[in-house]
């Protein structure tokens, strides 16, 4: 069952006599497919990632190949209706994580005389390891000094406003949000599928804000995995933080009920930053040049002065404006964060440059000891920046996992 497809689970449907019997059978043995520790196992390629456990996935999980990441700003000023929208949205992503329609019998419904509850493209296609990871921002708990959904006493101190970052070029139209979705799969038009779908549950309720499609990862959490490369032509995620490594993940990434907000236990917050990368600058650099400003071999990506990818970086022997050298732990108080960006091409800018870059994504404990200072480190230092434009940008929190029949976002409403 774990294999079952969207045209799989239609077919279970049409052979019943009650289609929704054959849907409430697959959701019943798929229910059982639950992430329970802490580090987490990379799902084979093909195989359905679990939707429901301690924390959500989509953060240490393996990353797929494709992103589309999607922020909603609330339309409404009713919290119950917010609420039937995260119970609503849990739903759909835990069919659609595992490979079924938003809605059950939503595509092709016997009544012809309403919009379909699914919007039908992802019919016949597998899983592909879509995940779906949602997350609430500064604005969701208070906007313009309003306590919008009585929420405002349970804001996170760790999500804070994200200070103006030296050199920052941010776009209002590509940031912020009261609610991010990132939707994660190796099919593309499987993770657009979920966010439309999303898009559509949510009509009247919120409206999309921005969104980004990402492909080539370029990080990933499993190292053992070959490298990815970034649109600078480098290895990408050599020292990112694995998927399995329990012990970094609760000291980086898991927020815990002792930092201060109960409700976030087990969850994490995302950073997001459209960064775009000045490629055809960068691509009449020389070598040299390239791996002195990032602090790696371009070949191998071993460190320079290293001879293997997975030597020992030691900053001393990098150039002290190189990327990595500024990045790395020694540098940042032994903070670590853990990346799963994405490359981007948005078509070009008008001035025969192509509009491509990173989507930088990052999930850590705390944003106000890891990415800010990080990130003011690298804006003001980074000999990479030269090559660098941030345009947009982004926090939320993301709160922990759900259990079946609970809802994302339920610690937040219930506790
Ligand atoms: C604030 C955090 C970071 C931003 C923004 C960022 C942008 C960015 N990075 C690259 C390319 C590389 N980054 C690499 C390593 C690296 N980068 C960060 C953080 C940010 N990067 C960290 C924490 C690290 C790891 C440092 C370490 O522990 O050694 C590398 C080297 C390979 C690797 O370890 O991943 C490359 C290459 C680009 C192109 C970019 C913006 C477009
Ligand atoms: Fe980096």
């Amino acid at each position: 069952m774990s294999r079952l497809s969207r045209r799989q689970a239609l077919g279970i449907g049409a052979a019943t006599a009650a289609g929704a019997a054959g849907i409430v059978l697959a959701e019943s043995s798929g229910a059982s497919v639950f992430r329970a520790g802490h580090g987490e196992p990379a799902a084979a390629e093909g195989t359905p990632v679990a939707f429901h456990g301690e924390h959500q996935a989509g953060i240490a999980s393996a990353v797929q190949d494709r992103l589309h990441m999607a922020a909603f700003d609330v339309t409404t000023d009713s919290r119950d209706e917010v609420i039937a929208l995260l119970k609503a949205w849990t739903a759909a992503a835990a069919r659609m994580t595992q490979g079924r329609e938003a809605v059950a019998g939503g595509a092709i419904p016997a009544v012809k005389q309403a919009p379909p509850e699914d919007t039908g493209e992802a019919l016949g296609l597998p899983a592909s390891r879509l995940t779906v990871t949602i997350g609430f921002g500064p604005t969701f708990f208070e906007e313009d000094g309003r306590d919008r959904f009585s929420l405002r006493g349970k804001r996170p101190a760790a999500l804070v406003d994200l200070p103006h970052f030296p050199q920052d070029a941010l776009d209002p139209a590509r940031s912020g949000g009261d609610i991010v979705v990132q939707a994660c799969s190796d099919d593309p038009q499987v993770a657009v599928h979920a966010v439309r779908n999303l898009a559509r549950i949510g009509f009247g309720t919120v409206a999309v804000r921005w969104s980004q499609l990402g492909f080539g990862k370029t990080s990933s959490t499993t190292p053992q995995a070959q490298t990815p490369r970034n649109l600078f032509g480098f290895k990408d995620g050599t020292n990112n933080i694995a998927g399995d490594d329990a012990d970094a993940l609760r000291r980086h990434v898991w927020a815990d009920a002792s930092d201060g907000a109960a409700w976030m236990a087990g969850g994490s917050y995302l950073v997001a930053r459209r960064i775009r990368m000045h490629i055809e600058t960068w691509d009449r650099t020389s070598l040299d040049e390239q791996e002195q400003v990032t602090g790696r071999h371009k070949g191998n990506g071993a460190p320079l002065g290293g001879v293997h990818e997975r030597d020992e970086v030691r900053p001393v022997m990098l150039p002290r404006d190189s990327h990595v050298a500024l990045a790395h732990p020694s540098t940042n108080d032994g903070h670590r964060i853990l990346r799963r960006g994405y490359s981007f091409v948005d078509g070009s800018d008008g001035f025969g440059h192509l509009d491509a870059g990173l989507f930088f994504i990052a999930f850590c404990r705390d944003p106000r000891t890891q990415y800010v200072p990080m990130q003011n480190r690298l804006s003001r230092n980074d000999a990479m920046m030269e090559y660098l434009q941030h345009t947009g940008s982004g926090l939320w929190a993301v709160p922990p996992g759900v259990r079946p029949g609970g809802w994302v976002g339920q610690t937040l409403f219930e506790a």
